[in-house]
């Protein structure tokens, strides 16, 4: 007998990213809503298909989103801000005015805020929900979906965020809180599975990863009480089975409550949960699955059949066999399609790749115990995949605390940069790019197609940072840059000028709603050969005599948005991006670029979801990393950084010691709690919380920077507030920015008059 199979989630995006396009072609009014709702049926059924023909046996639909499964959620329970509800606008289109705003004949509304989605790339949108919210069953988006896989011929797992996590990460406006919907929550789910049954379908699945957080005593008496009561009233109707979905991590804070409930299936992760083999040895329900997630959902590696097997085997310990059903770790959303689209990268690379496609067949192979295929595997793994790069080896190994330490300390430099800059008070920057306009694409396009030659490729971008420069110049603006226009992405920039990466052409993932990032994949020993931005930089500094900073991506954000590797720890990669990145600043810096900022958009993104894991898994490599990167500089050079998340609250003792002189960061959409932890935690580093949010084509008016400036001097002393955007520029016109960036520093000048 051969074992059950399972897949929590598929990708969405389209393998050549056809519901980006067709969305996109639909929010300009190019295409109808019919046409789109084509597109979006024939990915699902693609999905469906495959994992059909790969012999899955437990096949999940409703995991199929126009934008984002928390928002198909909240549509899904009536938790839709008046706001958008009220637009004269078809349901579809309420739900994209909610993801991305709408701005028409019909209002103007913003979107409703987006927040990364546990430690991935991926953003979901937050539900908002306050005292009026009036929760309960209206959308039939999992039982449409039920049906339609069922009339091809296939008996899908309707997969729902269950009641839990959807309730744990919306926000509360009003006075009341998460336990005050949980019975109305629980009403909306049972009448939805009781709808499933009547449809046919045999299973439910509700997905809970917010269990992998830290659970307090409150939010764990929450989850009992949502499933008790949910699992009472589903089991009146006995024929719905009834699965847990965890992932992202272990259980550990109420794996007891989990197997005593008496849910029909449990899924635990067996990848990232650190404690679920353990957990599991206290026990475990018979006659319950364990939905086994061994296949991990979010790396692009074969799987290694011995190392899983061996997982298996010790699960089998504790599990009946017959009870154990082998799956992914999370949802392969995380992943792109297939392998089979990669046409440059050579066989031996390829090789060693597992995409989507390529994993259901490694789940089903595991199920199966083919003999063929362990053997296939087992020689796989046989050979080292990558030699060692020596050369990189030994600079690590030399490495010593002074690598890891800059001279003299932050206040020293401080003196030595004053008289170096002689900024003025509240200095004015920007955090890199400016707009990519359609012709800076097309340049970019144009020459990696061979159209143009490297000469008229670099005369293009050489005009672009000169007018760049001379506008920053006129604005007023006192440290310029350069503007990024060589850049598709700042990770997959640097991973292409570095060796040890590789390349894939069509591995796209989603990264939030239309938006999907191709990842670099650390293949080997990562070093740097020849200059990257250093001609970029000089030539844009011998635009002007102010100060241009270079532009660098640090090695934790690198290494965060790309496919790391596994047979070397996370420590080691970072600490040879850092080599590359740090050859970079000394490269820069000999070549006359006073001021350098080493970006870690990312830092916070990995942060482990368990405090008690922050500093030993994480935080004790992150930060050396991008320490080691800056060490060595003269004290006259001044280093900045710049985060997107503004969220460090609580680590920002950690963000001081990484050492800058100058940290810019997301602050505009935030609250100010973040103002008052800088100030609790005297924050040393020159600060420049962002003052208003490019994510939005709005112009701030002059009166609401000085503003968000006044609010910002209550908190943090003057001599240390810089005034700048929220993030980069790129996604934005050229006339909302040069309008923006000119109240910016006429807002700027007021507060040095205050003064
Ligand atoms: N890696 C990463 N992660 C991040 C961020 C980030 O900046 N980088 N920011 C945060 C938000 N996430 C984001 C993720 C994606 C995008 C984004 O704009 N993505 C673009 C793709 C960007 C890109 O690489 N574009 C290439 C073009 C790639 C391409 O498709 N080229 C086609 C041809 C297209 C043409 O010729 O017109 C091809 O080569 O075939 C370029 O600009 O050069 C998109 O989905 O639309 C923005 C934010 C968090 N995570
Ligand atoms: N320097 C980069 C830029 O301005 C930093 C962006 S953070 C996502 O685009
Ligand atoms: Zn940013």
């Amino acid at each position: 007998m051969s074992i059950k199979t399972s897949v929590i989630g598929f990708p969405r995006i389209g393998k050549n990213r056809e519901l980006k396009f067709a969305s996109e072609k639909f929010f300009k009014g190019d295409i109808s809503e019919a046409e789109l709702q084509k597109v979006a049926a024939e990915i699902r059924q693609y999905g469906w298909q495959k994992q059909k023909a790969a012999g899955i046996d437990f096949i999940p639909s409703n995991d199929f989103s126009f934008y984002d499964n928390v928002l198909d959620t909240a549509f899904l329970l009536n938790v839709i801000p008046e706001r958008y509800s009220s637009l004269e606008l078809s349901t579809l289109e309420k739900y994209f005015a909610a993801a991305h705003g709408y701005q028409g004949a019909k209002g103007d509304v913003k979107a409703l805020p987006m927040k990364k989605w546990f430690n991935t790339n991926y953003h979901y949108i937050v539900p908002e929900i306050d005292d009026a919210t009036d929760l309960k069953l209206v959308g039939k988006k999992p039982v449409e979906e039920f049906n339609e896989a069922k009339s091809a011929g296939i008996e899908s797992v309707p997969t729902l965020i269950g009641a839990y996590t959807f309730l744990r990460l919306a926000r509360y406006n009003g006075n009341k809180k998460a336990k005050d919907f949980a019975a109305a929550a629980v009403n909306a789910y049972a009448e939805l599975a009781e709808k499933l049954a009547t449809a046919g379908a045999k299973w439910i699945s509700f997905a809970e990863p917010a269990l992998v957080f830290d659970v307090t005593a409150e939010e764990r008496e929450l989850f009992k009480t949502i499933y008790a009561e949910l699992l009472r009233k589903i089991g009146e109707k006995k024929n719905l089975k009834i699965a847990l979905q965890s992932y992202f991590g272990d259980i550990r804070d109420v794996y007891q409550d989990v197997t005593a409930l008496g849910f029909d299936a449990i899924g635990l992760d067996f990848v990232e949960g650190l404690k679920s083999l353990e957990l599991l040895k206290t026990g475990f329900p018979k006659d319950t699955l364990l939905l086994a997630g061994v296949v991990n959902g979010k790396n692009i590696w074969r799987a290694d059949y011995a190392q899983k097997n061996a997982i298996l085997a010790e699960i089998k310990k504790y599990v009946a066999a017959e009870n154990v059903v082998v799956g992914t770790s999370c949802s392969l959303l995380h992943v792109p399609y297939t392998v089979a689209a990669e046409q440059k990268l050579s066989a031996d690379i390829l090789k060693h790749f597992a995409f989507a496609e390529e994993k259901l067949v490694e789940i089903a192979e595991l199920a199966s115990a083919d003999a063929d295929a362990l053997a296939k595997n087992k020689a796989l793994f046989a050979t080292a995949r990558v030699q060692a790069n020596a050369k990189v080896q030994a600079e690590l190994a030399a490495l010593t605390a002074a690598d890891f330490e800059r001279k003299p300390s932050r206040l020293d430099r401080r003196e030595v940069q004053k008289a170096e800059f002689k900024l003025p008070a509240f200095p004015t920057t920007t955090i890199g790019s400016f707009p990519q306009t359609a012709e800076v694409r097309a340049n970019r396009a144009a020459f990696r197609k061979g159209e143009i030659s490297k000469e008229q490729y670099v005369a293009f971008n050489q005009k672009k940072i000169a007018e760049c420069i001379k506008l920053q110049e006129e604005i007023g603006l006192d440290v310029i840059v350069h503007g990024e226009f060589e850049r598709n992405d700042m990770v997959e920039y640097f991973g292409s000028k570095i060796d040890g990466f590789v390349f894939t052409q069509n591995a796209w993932v989603q990264s939030y709603g239309t938006r999907c990032v191709k990842p670099p994949v650390v293949w080997g020993d990562v070093s740097r050969s020849a200059p990257i931005t250093v001609e970029w930089s000089v030539f844009a500094q011998s635009c002007t005599k102010k100060p241009v900073k270079g532009m660098l991506t640090g090695p934790v954000t690198i290494l965060n948005w790309s496919f790391p590797r596994e047979d070397i720890s996370l420590k080691t990669q970072a600490q040879e991006i850092g080599l590359a990145i740090r050859d970079e600043v000394l490269d820069l810096e000999k070549n006359g670029i006073r001021i350098i900022q080493i970006d870690e958009a990312a830092l916070r993104e990995k942060l482990p979801l368990r405090k008690s894991d922050w500093h030993k898994e994480y935080l004790d490599w992150a930060i050396p990393a991008f320490r080691l990167v800056h060490a060595k500089v003269k004290p006259e050079t001044q280093i900045h950084t710049h985060m997107c998340y503004s969220e460090f609250n609580d680590i920002v003792r950690d963000i001081d010691n990484m050492d800058a002189d100058v940290i810019t960061f997301e602050a505009s959409r935030s609250d100010l709690k973040l103002l008052d932890a800088l100030n609790d935690a005297k924050f040393e580093t020159q600060v420049g919380p962002g003052v208003y949010d490019i994510h939005s084509p709005r112009v701030p008016s002059e009166q609401e920077i000085v503003d968000a400036l006044h609010k910002i001097i209550a908190k943090v002393p003057q001599q240390n507030v810089w005034v700048n955007p929220d993030c980069g520029l790129k996604t934005r016109g050229e006339t909302e920015t040069t309008a923006s960036l000119k109240n910016l520093v006429a807002a700027a000048k007021k507060l040095r008059e205050e003064k």
